[in-house]
C-alpha cells in the first residue's frame, strides 16, 4: 500500500516526499499533475491509503498549473479518498468547496511564522501552539464556507489580519495546510503528515477497502518521473595505471601556468588557492591520450569528440552529452583512491557547462550568441596533471599513462621562472553595460510573477559586453583578474572556440563514493572601509536575505531528495567574507547508497544551479528565459573536474569572463568578452538595492578593465 504523491512541478516536492517516507513508513508514488488524465488515474485509486497534494506555482483556478487536482475534489467518488492539500493543494481544495483565493497584500515567500492549531483536532495532535512553520505563498483564502472547518492560522504583523493555515472538510477525509510542512526551517512538518495518515487509516478502515501494492502497475503509473541511472556497470576497484611524483618546487599555480604559457605548452587550470579549495589543479591536455568534448544545445543529438587532432561527430543515439560523458568515463572510473595526499584529482574530465546545458531551456527560442554554434559542454579528458596542496605547499606530478615520462614534467616545472608582469588593468575600446532602464522593466516584471504566484524567486541576470583588442592574451586577462578578485573557485580554461576566467566564489557540487557536498550562496552585501563583519552579518540576518537563502536550501535539498534519501544540511546561513563582498552561505550534504545514484546523475539533473534560476525552478527558468531572452551561456553554468576515481567538484561560474571563438569586431582585432552578473529577486526586493547589488557584482570582474 501506499501513498500518492500529486507534483505541480514545484521544487519542494521531493522534501516532501522524504518527509512523508520518513514520518509514515510508507511507500510514495509521486506523479506530476499532468501525467495521466484524471480517468485514467481512477483505476489506480484504490491502491492509495490517501493522497498528498503538493505545492506548486500559479494559481489554482488555472488548469495549466494544477491538471487533474480539480477533478480530486470534484466528490465524484463513491466513497472519497482521503487528502491532504498542501499549498496550491490547500488553496485548491478551498477554491473547489466555493471558496474564493485572493492575492496576499503582503506575499510571503521563505518567511518563518508562528502558525496556532484549533479545537483540539487531530491533524495537529501533539504540535505545540506557535509552531514554526515556512510560507511560500502569494494568494491566500480569505475565508471559509460552511463545508469547511479552520484548522490552524497565522497572523500578519503589519495589520493583524488573521490568514488561514489550516482547513479540514466537514464531512469529507479532505484536509489541507498553507504552509510547507516540509521546510528546513518549518517544525513538527512529520507530525502534520503522521497525523494526517492516522486519520486516513481510520477513515480507509471503516469506509475503503485498499488494494495490496502491486508494484509493477504503480512503476507502470509513475514512470514519466523516474530516472535512470548513468553508471550501471561496476566499477573497478583502482585506476588501471597511476603513478605520481612528490617535487620539490616553490612555485605557485599561476607561476607553473605562467611558465607552461611562456613555453606555448597547453593547460587548463582550476586554482583554488583559499579557502573552501585547498588544492589547485592543472591539467596537461597531450596530443596522444587527450580527448575534447564539444556539445552544441543546438545540434542536442551530436557531440564532437576530438582525440590525435582528428575531430568527428559522433551521434548520441537516443542518449544524451550526461549518458556520452558516463559512458566515455565507464571503463575508466575506479572506486576513490583514498591516497595519503587525498589527491583531489588524478586525471578525468576537466571543463564546462553552460547554462543552456541545464533543464528546462528552450534553446531553440533563442537568439544565438555568435554566428556560429557555440559548445555549452566542453571538456578535455586529461591523463597528466600537476597538483598543488596549499595546507602542506607540496606539488605533485600525477598521471594514468604508462607512457608519460614524469621526470620530463617535473624539469619542465622546475625550470627557472619569474612571472612574467601582469597588467594592472586590461585596455578595452568599448564595455556595454546593462542599462538602468532596462533592468527596471525587467525587476517590475519579476514583481509581477512573483506577485501573481508563479515564483518564489527569480534570479534576474544582465550580460555585459568588453571588447578587448587582440593583442591582449587570455591568459594576462587570467593574471590580472586573479590577483584583484582571488577567489576559492578560480579558473582558467582556454580551447580553440571558448575561453573562461573564472574567479568564482561558489561551489556548485562536489561528490566522491559516499557524499555530495552542495554550497550555494545567496545573500550579498558589498565590503567597503564602513561595512565590517558584524554589520554585513546584521543586515544578512533580514527576512530579506535569509528569505533568500532559504529558498535556495529548500531547492537544492529537493535535488538531492530526488536521488537520495539521507539529505542533511550541515551549515545554514553562516555568513563568509570574500574580497569585494560578504555572502551568506549554507551547506547541504547528500549520502550516496549502495547500487544507487552517484554524483554525475545529481549534477546532471540540478543544473542550472538553483542559486541562479531561484524556485520553483522550472517555471522560474522558463519566465527568466521570457524576461530576459538571451543565451547566458557559460555564465550561470559550472565549471570544474571529474576524476577517474571518482571524485568531483563544480563551482559556479559567476564573477567570470568568457569569450567565443567568432566573437570578434572590427575585422578581428578586437574580442568580445562577456560578464554575467545579477541577483535574486524577491518580493522584498528594492529595484535600487538590486541595481547596486548587480553592480557590485560585476564590479568583482570589471574592475580590472580600463577605457581606452
Ligand atoms: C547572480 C549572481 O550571483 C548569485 C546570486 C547571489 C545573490 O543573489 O545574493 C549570490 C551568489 C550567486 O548565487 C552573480 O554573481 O552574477
Ligand atoms: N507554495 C505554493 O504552493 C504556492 C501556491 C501559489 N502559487 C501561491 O503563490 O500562493
Amino acid at each position: 500500500m501506499a501513498i500518492l504523491l500529486i507534483d505541480s512541478y514545484d521544487s519542494f516536492t521531493y522534501n516532501l516526499r522524504s518527509l512523508i517516507e520518513t514520518s509514515t513508513g510508507e511507500k510514495v508514488i509521486t506523479i506530476h499533475n499532468d501525467s495521466i488524465p484524471y480517468t485514467s488515474l481512477l483505476e489506480f485509486l484504490p491502491y492509495f491509503k490517501a493522497i498528498i497534494v503538493g505545492p506548486g506555482p500559479g494559481h489554482p483556478s488555472i488548469a495549466s498549473d494544477v491538471g487533474l487536482i480539480p477533478y480530486l475534489f470534484d466528490g465524484s467518488l463513491e466513497v472519497d479518498i482521503p487528502i491532504l492539500g498542501i499549498c496550491l493543494g490547500f488553496q485548491s481544495l478551498c477554491l473547489s468547496q466555493g471558496c474564493d483565493v485572493s492575492r496576499l497584500d503582503l506575499i510571503k515567500h521563505g518567511q518563518v511564522y508562528p502558525v496556532n492549531h484549533f479545537s483540539e483536532h487531530e491533524l495537529f495532535k501533539g504540535v505545540p501552539q506557535g509552531f514554526e512553520s515556512v510560507r511560500y505563498h502569494s494568494l491566500y483564502v480569505p475565508e471559509l464556507n460552511d463545508k469547511l472547518v479552520k484548522l490552524a492560522s497565522t497572523v500578519e504583523e503589519h495589520n493583524h489580519k488573521e490568514i488561514i493555515m489550516g482547513v479540514g472538510h466537514v464531512d469529507k477525509p479532505w484536509f489541507g495546510v498553507q504552509y510547507h510542512p516540509e521546510s528546513i526551517c518549518s517544525f513538527f512538518g512529520g507530525q502534520l503528515v503522521k497525523n494526517f495518515m492516522s486519520l486516513a487509516n481510520e477513515y480507509n478502515g471503516k469506509l475503503r477497502h485498499i488494494k495490496a501494492y502491486d508494484d509493477v502497475l504503480l512503476k507502470g503509473l509513475c514512470k514519466k518521473t523516474e530516472i535512470p541511472k548513468l553508471i550501471t556497470n561496476e566499477v573497478r576497484e583502482a585506476p588501471q595505471f597511476f603513478k605520481f611524483k612528490e617535487i620539490d618546487n616553490g612555485k605557485k599555480a599561476i607561476e607553473i601556468c605562467d611558465l607552461l604559457n611562456s613555453k606555448e605548452s597547453e593547460f587548463v587550470l582550476l586554482n583554488s588557492a583559499s579557502f573552501p579549495g585547498d588544492w589547485s589543479i592543472i591539467g596537461l591536455p597531450s596530443a596522444s591520450t587527450s580527448v575534447y568534448i564539444s556539445h552544441s544545445t543546438d545540434s542536442p543529438d551530436t557531440v564532437t569528440i576530438k582525440k590525435n587532432s582528428v575531430t568527428t561527430q559522433v551521434s548520441l543515439n537516443g542518449g544524451n552529452i550526461w549518458s556520452y560523458i558516463s559512458e566515455f568515463i565507464s571503463d575508466k572510473l575506479s572506486k576513490n583512491l583514498d591516497t595519503e595526499q587525498g589527491f583531489p584529482f588524478i586525471g578525468g574530465l576537466l571543463g564546462m557547462f553552460s547554462y543552456e546545458e541545464g533543464e528546462f531551456i528552450h534553446v531553440s527560442n533563442l537568439p544565438k550568441l555568435t554566428s556560429s554554434e557555440i559548445p555549452d559542454t566542453k571538456l578535455v579528458y586529461v591523463e597528466d596533471c600537476i597538483l598543488i596542496d596549499h595546507s602542506t605547499e607540496k606539488t605533485y606530478i600525477t598521471t594514468l599513462n604508462p607512457e608519460t615520462d614524469i621526470e620530463i614534467i617535473s624539469q619542465l616545472v622546475q625550470s627557472e621562472h619569474t612571472l612574467i608582469n601582469s597588467r594592472l588593468s586590461i585596455p578595452t575600446t568599448k564595455i556595454v553595460k546593462p542599462t538602468y532602464e532596462e533592468y527596471t522593466a525587467q525587476f517590475s516584471k519579476c514583481q509581477e510573477y512573483l506577485s501573481n504566484g508563479d515564483s518564489y524567486e527569480l534570479c534576474l541576470t544582465s550580460s555585459t559586453e568588453i571588447h578587448i583588442p587582440n593583442n591582449v592574451t587570455s591568459w594576462e586577462i587570467y593574471k590580472t583578474l586573479t590577483l584583484k578578485n582571488p577567489s576559492p573557485y578560480s579558473a582558467f580554461f582556454k580551447f580553440k572556440d571558448c575561453c573562461l576566467i573564472s574567479s568564482s566564489p561558489e561551489r556548485f557540487v562536489k561528490w566522491d563514493d559516499k557524499h555530495c557536498e552542495l554550497r550555494p550562496i545567496k545573500g550579498t552585501v558589498r565590503k567597503t572601509p564602513e561595512m565590517d563583519f558584524n554589520k554585513a552579518s546584521a543586515i544578512l540576518n533580514t527576512a530579506k536575505e535569509i528569505g533568500e537563502n532559504l529558498m535556495i536550501v529548500d531547492l537544492i535539498r529537493h535535488d538531492l531528495y530526488s536521488f537520495l534519501s539521507r539529505v542533511e544540511v550541515q551549515k545554514l546561513m553562516q555568513v563568509e567574507e570574500y574580497t569585494t563582498v560578504y555572502q551568506l552561505v549554507s551547506v547541504i550534504q547528500g549520502q550516496f547508497e549502495k547500487n544507487g545514484y552517484q554524483g554525475i546523475d545529481i549534477l546532471s539533473k540540478s543544473l542550472p544551479p538553483g542559486s541562479m534560476t531561484g524556485a520553483p525552478k522550472k517555471r522560474s527558468v522558463e519566465l527568466l528565459q521570457q524576461l530576459e531572452n538571451r543565451r547566458r551561456g557559460l555564465y550561470s553554468g559550472v565549471c570544474g573536474y571529474w576524476s577517474v576515481d571518482n571524485h568531483s567538484d563544480w563551482s559556479v561560474i559567476i564573477r567570470s569572463l568568457y569569450h567565443y571563438v567568432d566573437d570578434v569586431q572590427n575585422d578581428d582585432s578586437v574580442s568580445v568578452w562577456r560578464i554575467g552578473a545579477g541577483g535574486a529577486i524577491t518580493v522584498l526586493s528594492d529595484l535600487q538595492g538590486e541595481w547596486e547589488e548587480l553592480l557590485t557584482k560585476l564590479d568583482s570582474a570589471l574592475q580590472i578593465f580600463r577605457l581606452n
